[in-house]
């Protein structure tokens, strides 16, 4: 792996491409389109207050959610972009309810590869200027070239991404991707309007003193996360642990990736699979936690092992610091539901 500094993302994307097993130059054509929304939507992002782009757009999406101008802009931004390059088959979308097939005159588009995307991650916090993200996960498809893409191509379990990222749209814009050789992370020149590699080879601490769950719905939580978040306020060795919590997963993340810390959005008796989908927010973020050397489970399992049956399937999140995560399965194996 080849890395300086100053490297910007494209030179990385291209002079990293024979890391990667299936190398056809494919994927970095791939990686670059996404690149290049993702700048498209730092643009509006970043003056979302000037160009009417805050507030609801009108519709529901299929998780039953009010869809924020942002999140359609974002999704027609990637869709668009990605579809116009012929650099993938086939698409999915936390706002579109079917998986769309990417053609290009009317014939299938020859292209090995499928994403998942959340285009915009954490829209509660659009419109109160707090950041928020994208995420991406890309894998190859299992049906073969030139036949339609089927919903097979899609429901794959996490361990069979070739490539995972997020970008986060906060103080700076930063792109953080992996395609299986560990994690790197690149900062937007807003004036050049190039990302550079400003993070190589990201690690997550393996301990930390951060922990990140929305503690609104304490009283709804299983046992074993009411008993982690006790020991976690407990004063005793090195904590109490310190309680962040942006309400953006990319953001809550990122944080506890350089800092330490573990993420978790649990089930709850309102919503016994927890709220974050496994396909377009949990199995990137697992991949990334993995590939730094973390750890991503649904307090029992590891999420990149589970076999997805519906495309916008939830599960319960546990992600980040490697003793962390584990130190929460402890308590959700004693208590288990
Ligand atoms: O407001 P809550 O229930 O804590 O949920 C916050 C979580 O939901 C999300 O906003 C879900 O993602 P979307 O905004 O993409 O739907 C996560 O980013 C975040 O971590
Ligand atoms: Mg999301
Ligand atoms: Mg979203």
């Amino acid at each position: 792996m080849t890395q300086n500094s100053h490297q910007t993302l494209g030179e990385f994307i291209i002079e990293n491409q024979e890391d990667f097993i299936y190398s056809t130059g494919e994927l970095s054509r791939l990686l670059s389109s996404i690149k290049l929304a993702t700048k498209i939507v730092n643009y509006k992002v970043n003056k979302a207050g000037l160009v009417n782009i805050l507030g609801e757009y009108g519709n529901e999406n299929v998780q039953g959610e009010k869809q924020q101008k942002l999140d359609v802009f974002a999704n027609e931004t990637f869709i668009e972009t990605l579809s116009q390059r012929e650099v993938v088959c086939g698409i999915a979308s936390e706002e579109n309810e079917d998986f769309i097939e990417i053609k290009a005159n009317r014939n299938q588009v020859n292209s090995k590869y499928v994403v998942l995307i959340d285009p915009l991650d954490g829209s509660s916090n659009i419109d109160v200027n707090v950041s928020v993200g994208t995420i991406f996960s890309i894998y190859r498809r299992v049906s073969e070239p030139g036949t339609p893409v089927t919903l097979e191509d899609f429901l794959q379990p996490g361990n069979k991404q070739v490539a995972a990222g997020y970008v986060v749209y906060g103080t700076s814009t930063m792109l953080v991707y992996t395609t299986g050789n560990g994690v790197n992370g690149f900062t937007l020149n807003p004036g050049i309007g190039t990302f550079y590699l400003s993070h190589p080879n990201l690690r997550i601490p393996g301990d930390g003193s951060i922990y990140s769950v929305n503690e609104g719905n304490y009283v709804k939580f299983p046992q074993g996360v009411k008993n982690f978040i006790k020991y976690c306020q407990t004063e005793e060795d090195n904590r109490p642990y310190t309680s962040r919590y942006i309400g953006s997963l990319c953001s809550d993340f990122h944080r506890n990736m350089l800092k330490g810390g573990i993420y978790l959005y649990p089930s709850g008796t309102n919503n016994p699979q927890g709220k974050l989908r496994l396909l377009y927010e949990c199995n990137p973020m697992a991949y990334i936690a993995e590939q730094a050397g973390g750890k991503a489970s649904d307090g029992y399992r590891r999420i990149l092992d589970i076999n997805p049956k519906e495309l916008h399937q939830r599960v319960p999140f546990f992600c980040g610091s490697k003793n962390l995560v584990e130190k929460a399965e402890e308590f959700m194996a004693q208590n288990p539901e």
